[in-house]
Order: structure tokens, then sequence, then C-alpha cells
């Protein structure tokens, strides 16, 4: 039976990179954290330990830190400079992928140059380039949120191992993460990641819930719909479960106030939304 190189790819995980534009003396802060991830024609180092095709990974991340000092802007055009860079500098690689995460930062009050970490949800874009076929994917990660009512869960099936009760009133809370493909390869990248996370979060807001699945697909539908450009949206949002706290051995009543935040295990609600007329692109991911 022939034994062979199936797909590799390899690059520089997590650069943390952080820039201050300093251009006035109102600093404005940028907080990365940068994964380069390249393939190719890569064949003669896994079979013969030839490097000749491999540019290092030290050198990837030195490349993160040389264009960070030219700017960096929205983190979807510097993945893109970044991608293009690679695949059209050195011939042996054929596809780079560039995954950005930024961290939010807020400046305190007025202060020039002082700032306190910001929400802890994390914007992400990760860049996808072949030489001719650029994907741009945005996202966010761990935005947290809770309606404290509003949301039922029953008439689902029953065998003999279920125990969870019909609900009418619940808490439902999640920390969403969604990532979204555009259909355009040039947007201004922060007024549609503003864009898509208000959507998200109206859509939260807005659902009278009978299920998780219910709220995801409200979800991805309020932004595909705010945004005729983008093709699909990819929902991942663990139900974080809020149970009522039987508080009668201490003979108190328990009217939906006092609840058991519990971490683990965590029902896992996955979908996609997509727009029909844009071709799929499992590249892209
Ligand atoms: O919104 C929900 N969807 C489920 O599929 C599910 N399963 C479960 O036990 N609780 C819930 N809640």
């Amino acid at each position: 039976m022939a034994i062979a190189l199936g797909p590799n790819q390899y690059g520089k995980a997590e650069t943390r990179v952080v820039r201050i534009d300093r251009d006035s003396p109102v600093h404005r802060i940028t907080d990365l954290n940068v994964s380069t991830s390249l393939s190719g024609d890569l064949i003669d180092t896994h079979l013969t330990g030839d490097n000749a095709k491999v540019l290092p990974t030290d050198t990837q991340k030195n490349t993160v830190y040389a264009f960070a000092r030219e700017g960096i802007g929205e983190i979807e055009a510097f993945a893109l400079r970044l991608a293009r860079h690679f695949v059209d500098t050195q011939e042996p690689i054929h596809r780079a992928r560039i995954r950005v995460e930024q961290y939010a930062w807020q400046r305190i009050g007025d202060a020039p140059h002082s700032f306190a970490r910001g929400e802890a949800a994390v914007r992400t874009t990760t860049v996808t380039y072949d030489g001719t076929n650029t994907h741009v994917v945005s996202g966010v990660e761990g935005l947290v949120v809770l309606n404290s009512t509003d949301s039922e869960f029953w008439g689902f099936p029953r065998d003999e191992y279920t125990t969870l009760g019909e609900t009418q009133d619940r808490i439902l809370a999640t920390a969403v993460n969604a990532h979204w493909r555009h259909g355009t390869h040039s947007e201004d990248w922060g007024a549609s990641y503003a864009q898509a996370r208000q959507a998200l979060l109206d859509a939260f807001v807005g659902t009278y819930s009978y299920s998780l699945q219910q709220t995801l697909y409200a979800m991805g539908q309020q932004v595909l719909e705010r945004q005729p450009t983008l093709a699909e949206i990819r929902l991942s949002l663990p139900n974080k479960h809020h149970f009522v706290m039987d508080l009668e051995p201490f003979g108190l009543t328990n009217p939906g106030e006092v609840f058991h935040a519990d971490d683990r295990p965590y029902g896992l609600i996955q979908g996609t939304v997509q727009r029909d007329g844009f071709p799929s692109a499992e590249d892209a991911w």
C-alpha cells in the first residue's frame, strides 16, 4: 500500500502585535494576534528535509511586525496585504491563510494615551488567497448575551432517558461565535463589522425564542438581510444553561429569581445561514 504526503500547511501561530498610532498626541491602539499559514510546493522538506522552498515561520512573524510598522488599519485589509505578499513573492507558496484576532481597548475618558481593556468579545478575520481567488471571512467570538425571559423550550420528544422539564420561561444565554463570508474583497471593513455585530444583537433582543436554534437562524438571517454583499454566516452558540435553584429545602419559594449558572456540559447549537446565488467556498474557512 503506497504512502504519500497529504494536505499540509505551516506558519507562525499567534504573533502578538500591538501598534500605537502616535501621529497626534491622542494615541490609538491596535492589539492583534496574527497567525499565518502557508501551503504549496512543500513536498521536499517533508520527504528529504530540503528547505529550499520553506520561508521560515520566523520570517513570517517578522513580516507581520514589519507590515505593522507601515500601519495596520482594519484587520481584513492587514490580512489581505500579508496573504498577497506571501503568495506573490514566494513562488513555491500557492496559498496563504491569515487569521487575525483583535482585542478591544477603550480610551479611559478623554485621556490621550490611557486605555482599559474593552469588551471580552474578539473581532476576527480569516483571509485566504491562492494567487487567483481571495476569500475574506470576518467574525466575532465570545460575545456573551443573555435574555432573562422571552425564551421557552418545550414540545421535544421524550424517551426513557429524558428528564428535562418543559419550560415556558427560562433564561437564554450564549456566547456568540459567528463568522461571515464576504462576497467582495473591498468593503468598509470597520462599518461592515459594526453592522453585523449590531444585527446579531438586535436579532437576539428581538426574537421571542422557542429554541436556541430558532435564535441562531434569526441572527444569521438578520446579518445577511442588512448586508447584501455577505454570502453566508456560520454560527456556533453554546447554550449557557441557567437552572432555577430549588430553594424549597430552605422553606423558600423561587419564582424564577435565583439560578445556578452551569458551565458544563453545555448544549452546542451550530448552523449556517446562506444566501442563494453565491458559490460555496469551503476554502474560505
Ligand atoms: O434551545 C434549546 N435547544 C435544544 O436543542 C435544547 N436541548 C436542551 O436540553 N435544551 C435545549 N434548548
